[in-house]
């Protein structure tokens, strides 16, 4: 039986451009999670002169952000970051679940990969515990994630009609 032929993204490929779209609310959590996307990106090889970070009011402005970003700088990846974080309102539904599913939109029509690291959570505690404390940082989760898909995406390049073996 022939093996079966595997594919995955590596932490090689870094030299990419890699953009990062913040979503400023919160912004004591959320510069924790900058600090965690560009210490990854860096750690593993990025030229920072390769790390565009753009600030957007709150996460439901991210998706419009990083929809221009993606069409004027064309880059390798995009990492999201923010924190939504829930209050006393239906409001947090509609900001986190509006921005998910517009990342994932624009993920898939820019065939281009959107990290998700924006976090959706129902307290102050659990934002800290996620950006940089007893459960990780969801920054630095959402660079390697753009890492590697920025590989996996080479590795699967579409050949073009001159590239067919
Ligand atoms: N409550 C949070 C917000 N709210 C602000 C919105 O994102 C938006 O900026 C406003 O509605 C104006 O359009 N944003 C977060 O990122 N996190 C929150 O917890
Ligand atoms: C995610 C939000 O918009 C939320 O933090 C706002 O708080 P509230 O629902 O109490 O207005």
């Amino acid at each position: 039986m022939q093996p079966i032929s595997q594919v995955e993204g590596s932490f090689v490929d870094v030299d990419g451009r890699y953009v990062i779209v913040v979503g400023r609310f919160n912004h004591h959590v959320v510069d924790s999670l900058v600090e965690g996307a560009v210490d990854s990106l860096t750690r593993h090889g990025v030229d920072e002169a390769n790390i565009d970070i753009i600030h957007a009011p709150g996460a439901w402005e991210l998706p419009l952000a990083i929809q221009r970003a993606l069409r004027a700088v064309q880059p390798e990846a995009v990492i999201a970051l923010g924190a939504v974080i829930r209050g006393g309102t239906p409001h947090f539904e509609h900001v986190a679940g509006e921005c998910n599913s517009a990342l994932s939109r624009l993920q898939l029509e820019f065939e281009t990969p959107v990290a998700n690291g924006v976090l959706t959570v129902n307290s102050i505690e659990q934002a800290i515990e996620r950006a940089g404390t007893k459960a990780g940082n969801k920054g630095t989760e959402a660079a390697m994630a753009a890492m590697e898909m920025v590989s996996l995406m080479r590795r699967l390049e579409a050949p073009s009609s001159g590239d067919e073996q």
